[in-house]
């Protein structure tokens, strides 16, 4: 079974739901990011969403655009965000990682290398922003060979015919995109993201993440009553941004006071 569906599993004997963080690799250095993922973990993080740095992030907004560019900056390539799951990996068999990027950087290096390289370093799942799952055809083959789940992003502008399409191709679990826009979005409306949540209920049996403005404990606790995990990125990345001149233990404990009140107040 794979990691990531033993963890949906798993939480859910528990009576939990999925905490996922999002960091971009290499922000601001290569070698800051297993230490930070560590941090996220003790936090509470269920799944680690890692970031490619890539020069044109289209559906992100300025916090992670410039974190991109902080990454690139230091010398981040996909080799090295393999390297630092590689690492990560030596001290953590547990947690799922899901890779988040644009195709250009992973076609330049080739779909099927890329996949072996990711699952030999341990990458769980993997969440192309601009691959349409309509043309998606050899490209996820290579990952499903390698068993890589494949997560699609679903938005409240997607019809419930594509939503239906979208679920049959994914595994892992699906992202719903709270709110139109792109990343570090204004706040999301609670209600409005549980009428879509319910409705996607009735189209996939898949683990529901929500993502998209989420900035506070009391909305990731709110968000986690009717999804069955909450996507963290933008204000995360923020306190990356501010911090980014102190030491990796400080930056690390930056994150750890972000995210472990989310933990507690959606386990309360
Ligand atoms: O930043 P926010 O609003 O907290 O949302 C999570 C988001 O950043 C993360 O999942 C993500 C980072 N880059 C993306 C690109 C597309 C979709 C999602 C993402």
């Amino acid at each position: 079974m794979s990691r990531i569906k033993q963890c949906f599993e798993n939480l859910e004997k528990a009576g939990k739901k999925a905490l996922i963080p999002y960091i971009t690799a290499g922000d601001p250095s290569p070698d800051h990011t297993v230490t930070l993922m560590n941090s996220l973990v003790e936090a509470g993080a269920d799944i680690i969403e890692i970031g490619m740095p890539f020069s044109d992030p289209m559906a992100d907004g300025p916090v992670i655009q410039l974190a991109c560019e902080r990454s690139l900056e230091a010398g981040t390539s996909i080799r090295k965000v393999l390297e630092i799951i590689r690492v990560f990996r030596q001290n953590n068999e547990q947690t799922p990682i899901v890779l988040m990027g644009y195709l250009n950087p992973i076609e330049f290096f080739g779909y099927q290398a890329f996949s072996d390289a990711a699952k030999e370093a341990g990458v769980d799942g993997i969440l192309l922003v601009d691959l349409a799952p309509e043309e998606a055809t050899d490209v996820v083959e290579y990952f499903q060979e390698n068993a890589i789940d494949l997560i699609y992003l679903l938005s409240p502008t997607t019809t419930a015919e594509r939503a239906k399409k979208i679920c049959d191709l994914a595994s892992g679990y699906v992202y719903y995109v709270s709110v139109k826009g792109v990343t570090g979005s204004a706040e999301l409306d609670v209600n409005s993201v549980k009428q879509h949540v319910d409705s996607l209920r009735a189209i996939t049996k898949l683990p529901i993440g929500v993502g998209f403005g989420i900035r506070d404990a009391a909305t990731a606790a709110a968000v986690s009553q009717c999804a069955d995990g909450v996507i963290v990125g933008s204000v995360l990345v923020n306190a990356i941004a501010a911090n980014k001149n102190e030491t990796k233990e400080y930056i690390a404990g930056a994150l750890r006071d972000i995210l472990l009140p989310m933990r507690n107040e959606m386990d309360a």
